[in-house]
């Protein structure tokens, strides 16, 4: 029987020589910052040195509906969703912007959409609906958010749909979120990573105010005592607290660790994610690096657990991938320096 893949680590030999080539440039020790870093992290995960510059980067925005939005954890209807995944089909949300500026390739995808787009034509609808494995999640507060055939469904479209985008040349992915209601969730998983309580990790989302905040930390509280025991093991947290979107985003960052492909993180979900694909596979968190930091608690605190960096922190809030794609010029910064700069010894000084 064929094993399933597991990670391995980005290459040290690639890394090693990328500092070494950083420490030989024509500036000062030092003088690049955290560029540098970046670009040793890149160099190691393409196994070459110079690093390639990145050009084909792909998003994948994975929709769902969340069950727990009925119980006023958020400052928008569920209608939202839907709305917002005919907004991006026509390129004109927050990150479409954002990927048309930087030359990144978007793709959006239902997993769990509370409606059927039968308004749609045809091919786009299909497309869009390819990976469907519900129509909404369960309210994770009274009942499990899957079962877990349905998790198995949703992380094995996953890590399909990753690898599609590699297969079709992608250099690096993006993990973009589309969901009202998804920062309960996304705050319930890091919780139960990490061993904290809701208190600690659940932040103002679309922008609730105190009264949503109390009944949202409440509703965390209660998801964490419903699935007890069970959050040690992070694929029953993905079945007990998530949903199939986010589970879908697990496996296709987990499937981009698998197959040796560097992940920009964006915010709450995305990284959500990333420390559930780290959890299933330690070591995974090896092949991310992190966008942006986001104004939500949980994601600083799962992004500091695996020992990752924000590239910006600009105050955004928004999820779709927004933060990872506004860091893709930073990106192509560390990856132009180690290239294009000469070596100090080829000063002829
Ligand atoms: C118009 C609009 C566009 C969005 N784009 C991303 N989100 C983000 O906000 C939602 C999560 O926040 P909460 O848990 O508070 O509902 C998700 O849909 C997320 O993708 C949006 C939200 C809205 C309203
Ligand atoms: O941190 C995020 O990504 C976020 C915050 C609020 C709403 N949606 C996403």
């Amino acid at each position: 029987m064929p094993c399933a893949p597991s990670v391995s680590a980005p290459s040290a030999s690639a890394r090693d020589r990328a500092a070494e080539r950083l420490a030989a440039l024509a500036t000062p020790p030092g003088a690049l910052g955290r560029l540098g870093d970046l670009g040793v992290w890149l160099a190691a995960c393409q196994g070459q040195v110079p690093p390639a510059q990145v050009d084909n980067l792909r998003l994948v925005i994975f929709a769902g509906d969340h069950g727990v939005a009925a119980h006023g954890v958020s400052a928008f209807p569920p209608e939202i969703t839907g709305a917002m995944v005919r907004t991006f089909l026509l390129g004109k949300a927050g990150v479409s912007a954002l990927a048309k500026a930087h030359g990144v390739a978007v793709r959006v995808l239902d997993l769990g959409v509370d409606e059927d787009f039968a308004d749609l034509d045809e091919q786009t609808r299909t497309a869009l609906t390819a990976y469907k494995v519900r129509r909404g999640s369960g309210a994770l507060h009274l009942e499990d958010a899957l079962t877990a055939e349905q998790t198995r469904a949703a992380l094995d479209a996953g890590a399909a749909v990753a690898r599609e985008e590699i297969a079709a040349g992608a250099q690096l992915l993006v993990s973009g979120d589309m969901g009202i209601g998804n920062t309960t969730p996304a705050s319930a998983m890091v919780a139960a990573g990490l061993g904290l309580p809701a208190s600690e990790v659940v932040g103002r989302g679309t922008g609730i105010g105190e009264q949503a905040l109390a009944v949202k930390t409440g509703v965390v509280d209660a998801a964490l005592a419903r699935a007890g025991a069970r959050t040690a093991d992070p694929v029953e947290t993905l079945t007990a607290l998530g949903s199939a979107d986010l589970a879908a985003t697990t496996g296709y960052l987990l499937a981009a660790a698998q197959d040796g492909v560097p992940v920009l993180l964006d915010g709450l979900v995305s990284v959500a994610c990333a420390l559930t694909a780290d959890r299933i596979e330690p070591g995974a968190a090896a092949w991310f690096a992190a966008g942006h930091r986001s104004t939500e608690p949980a994601q600083s605190l799962a992004l500091a657990k695996m020992g990752l960096e924000p590239l910006l922190d600009l105050g955004l809030r928004l999820g779709e991938g927004s933060g990872a794609v506004a860091a893709v010029p930073v990106l192509r910064s560390a990856a132009a320096l180690l290239r294009d700069v000469a070596l100090l010894s080829e000063l002829g000084a």
